[in-house]
């Protein structure tokens, strides 16, 4: 069996407690194993988003417990998850988020900036693999506004890559893109899986949800079906 890489039990999260409380989340147990492939999917507003910036520590639950790659999230300063952070994860966004003055080898480059495990000798050599494994090879020296759409999601996948995450979090990264792209970098999600990585993809489209090994669709912050 595979190792465990995170798990919850009961997470809840309240927005707003003190005015017109939101319960975004009421109650979510999940474990994701290495090598998983799986979606979360669910309606607009049921909690997708609210449950993947928790599991990639860019929010914090109401209550409920958090393990993350063995270490337990209640016990840490907010500079320890910082650093688990930047070890473990890597995160894809909608929108790309890339750093429009800046080349596709320097946006590429910038999480090795914040993480002390790989020496600066080795940051060239790093940014040209993982930029053959997005297929993008020929763009290093290019800009974010030369790219279209599908291009600067996989230079956000690249980036996502550099520093070999254990697992990577997609937010609806195919939500600006057409069909056939979403597509392109569905299969592209795929072939990494295939290659070892790890990943969970928060999706509106049950036709990708159903492309992963795994389904985990919740309804109303609550999890309500596992495929
Ligand atoms: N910062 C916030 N403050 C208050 N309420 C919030 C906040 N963030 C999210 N919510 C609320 O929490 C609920 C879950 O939101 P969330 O963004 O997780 O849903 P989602 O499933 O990702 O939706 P979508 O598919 O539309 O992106 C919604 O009712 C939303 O309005």
């Amino acid at each position: 069996m595979a190792a465990v890489l995170l798990k919850t039990e009961n997470l809840t999260k309240v927005f707003n407690p003190n005015r017109v409380p939101v319960h975004a989340l009421r109650g979510i147990s999940l474990t994701i194993h290495e090598g998983e492939f799986v979606a979360i999917s669910g309606k607009s507003g049921c909690g997708k988003s609210t449950l993947l910036s928790i599991l990639g520590l860019l929010d914090t639950p109401t209550s409920g417990q958090y393990q993350l790659c063995g270490a337990d999230l209640a016990q840490l300063s907010g500079y320890q998850k910082a650093a688990l952070r930047n070890r473990h994860i890597g995160w894809v966004f909608q929108n790309f988020n890339l750093i429009n003055d800046m080349t596709v080898a320097e946006n590429v480059m910038l999480p090795l900036k914040y993480n002390q495990a790989w020496p600066k000798s080795t940051y060239t050599e790093r940014v040209n693999k993982v930029l053959n494994d997005v297929g993008l090879d020929d763009k290093a020296g290019a800009y974010p506004s030369e790219l279209s759409g599908g291009q600067q999601q996989r230079v956000a996948i690249a980036r996502a890559l550099i520093t070999e995450p254990d697992i990577l979090l997609a937010d609806e990264p195919t939500g600006n893109l057409d069909s056939q792209t979403e597509q392109a970098i569905f299969s592209l999600l795929s072939d990494l899986h295939r290659r070892g990585v790890t990943i969970l993809l928060v999706t509106h489209s049950r036709n990708l949800a159903q492309q992963c090994q795994r389904i985990l669709t919740i309804s109303d912050g609550t999890l309500v079906d596992a495929e």
